[in-house]
């Protein structure tokens, strides 16, 4: 964990024990990964780009009012993508920050809807992500899976599209394990995106879709009939309806909860009103995540650092929030049967010392 993340609720070295942990992450897009590096990279190469190279400016720049704000300026992010080449080095280089934190297995969320209505060549851009995705695992041993979102607010015609792209067998791409629905919520109504879940599920795609982020618990519920989600992106505002808790409880639907997106976009006030504590305590599977961490100004160390604090978690609870998400992951049971292990010997080991 980089320095000005430490939190101070948490002792010194609990954050060396989540540093240390061997990690999963369910929730966070390509595009909102990309570090301050990795955007001076880009925005060199496209100089008539409005995005700050400098860090300090970019803490400003990623400072946000509303969520509408925050999709602003993920879009201007997105438009410094431009060729083959750049997708390539952020998907690469994305892993290597992640495999820095740990990271053993992400489920990253694209939007190649994005991409190639910017004139990226579809064949040319899955690709760009399938040879990084190979790199990533030879050189940096962090293996990587796709979720491709529709951008639902950019309407059905982005559907359609990340729908073929999704289950054309020629384009599909190796590593595609799931299929999503992000961006704005209001009057973005989930039923409307049945008949391209349907097709996605039917193309053996797990259903993924950002639901109860910025909207009220009815969200979740039509993601969960209509969309047949198997985890919810955030289901924030779930906590407000204890009969949809007890169903997400019963049925093991996992939440992919991310407590600092959840600030940094103004859908939850503050930390201590995160609703984490009631999902725990209502018996629903919760898992961690960073979401568009370089955005938020956060990582995934600093977010099992935040939901030690709020959880009130030790070195224990912290191994089973990591066992949990590789649980609720789409990793097969071999791959999750290495990274368990290797979670409990790490834990025995540093309870041990
Ligand atoms: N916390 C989040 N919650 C929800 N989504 C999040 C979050 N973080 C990142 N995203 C990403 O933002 C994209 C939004 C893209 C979008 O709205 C849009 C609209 C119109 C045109 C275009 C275009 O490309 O031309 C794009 C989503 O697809 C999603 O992957
Ligand atoms: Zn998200």
């Amino acid at each position: 964990m980089t320095e000005h993340l430490v939190d101070p609720g948490v002792p010194r070295d609990l954050h060396a024990f989540v540093a240390g942990l061997p990690k999963a992450e369910l929730h966070v897009h390509h595009v909102g990964s990309a570090s301050p590096r990795i955007v001076s990279e880009l925005a060199a190469r496209h100089p008539d780009s409005k995005v700050p190279t400098d860090p300090e400016a970019l803490v400003d720049y990623f400072t946000f009012t509303d969520f509408a704000h925050f999709i602003d300026v993920y879009l201007s992010v997105v438009d410094l993508i431009r060729t083959p080449e750049d997708v390539r080095l952020l998907t690469y280089e994305v892993a290597r920050d992640m495999a820095r934190q740990q990271v053993r297995y992400a489920e990253l969320t694209i939007t190649p809807f994005s991409s190639t209505r910017r004139g990226i060549d579809e064949g040319a851009f899955m690709d760009a992500i399938e040879d990084a995705r190979k790199a990533a695992e030879a050189e940096f041993g962090t293996v990587l899976r796709w979720c491709f979102d529709i951008p639902g607010e950019a309407g059905l015609e982005s559907a359609e599209e990340t729908t073929r792209l999704a289950t054309d067998d020629r384009l599909r791409p190796e590593g595609l394990v799931s299929f999503g629905l992000g961006g704005p919520e209001i009057g973005v109504a989930r039923p409307q995106f049945k008949p391209y879940f349907d097709r996605a599920i039917a193309a053996g795609l797990h259903s993924v879709p950002h639901a109860g982020e910025t909207t009220g618990p009815q969200t979740v519920w039509d993601a969960l009939t209509d969309l047949r989600a198997e985890r919810i992106g955030h289901g924030t505002s779930s906590a407000r309806d204890p009969e949809l808790l007890a169903h997400l409880a019963e049925r093991r639907i996992p939440l992919e909860v991310c407590p600092t997106s959840n600030i940094a976009t103004r859908a939850v006030h503050s930390l201590d009103e995160h609703p984490v504590k009631e999902f725990v305590r209502a018996g629903v599977l919760v898992t961690i995540n960073s979401d568009d961490p370089p955005m938020f100004g956060t990582d995934l160390n600093n977010e099992y650092a935040v939901a030690a604090r709020l959880l009130g978690l030790d070195e224990r609870g912290l191994a089973d929030l990591a066992k949990d998400a590789v649980e609720a992951s789409f990793l097969d049971a071999p791959g999750k049967a290495r990274i368990t292990d290797e979670i409990d010997t790490y834990t025995a080991a540093w309870l041990a010392s």
